[in-house]
């Protein structure tokens, strides 16, 4: 099975340091609404992990999340494509739990969900906590420049990360490759 996995604020919609807290505030980036119908269409199921601490921290609650996540999947049909599992963590950075990245627990979950393994799976972040995750559990870890991507950039990246301008180049390298 062709399984793409993807962080979602920084990658599919804008971030913002106040947190995505509303439906109007989930804004896609230019080309990511467009390059997930474009993988679905070629065969690869789009996955998403996310870690939402907004929750946590009381920005937002889980029906506005769902709210987003609705719209993505909306725009993603109406291009004739479709989104896959979609696994966020709602914990704080302090709740030690297992999902939140870098711990790889929503990799796992989603890996589980396929019945698939995650070795060698591509996941594509902006943050270096993604691609720690995905180190951990024997993904390929991707950097976007888009979001935090530049950011991240400046830090010690794990051996081997692949570097994107962003999600339509990642389609693009994939589809045509
Ligand atoms: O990039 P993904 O995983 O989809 O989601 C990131 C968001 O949950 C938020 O994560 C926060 O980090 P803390 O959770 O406060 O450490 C901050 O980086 C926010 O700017 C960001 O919007
Ligand atoms: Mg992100
Ligand atoms: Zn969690």
């Amino acid at each position: 099975m062709k399984l793409l996995i993807l962080d979602r604020d920084g990658v599919i919609n804008h971030d913002s340091d106040a947190y995505i807290k509303s439906v109007e505030e989930w804004l896609p980036l230019p080309g990511s609404i467009e390059a997930i119908a474009q993988l679905s269409k070629a065969g690869w199921t789009v996955a998403v992990a996310t870690n939402q601490s907004g929750i946590a921290r009381g920005y937002y609650d889980l029906a506005v999340l769902n709210a987003m996540h609705e719209r993505l999947r909306a725009l993603v049909a109406e291009q004739g494509g479709e989104v896959g599992l979609i696994v966020h963590c709602p914990h704080g950075p302090d709740d030690g739990c297992d999902c939140r990245k870098p711990k790889p627990g929503m990799l796992k979950t989603i890996a589980a969900h396929y019945d698939v393994a995650l070795a060698g799976v591509w996941f594509v972040g902006d943050s270096l906590g993604d691609l720690e995750a995905a180190k951990a559990v024997d993904c390929q870890p991707v950097l976007v420049r888009t979001g935090k991507g530049e950011k991240t950039l400046g830090k010690t990246l794990p051996v081997g990360t692949l570097i994107f301008d962003d999600l339509a180049a990642i389609a693009a390298e994939l589809i045509h490759n």
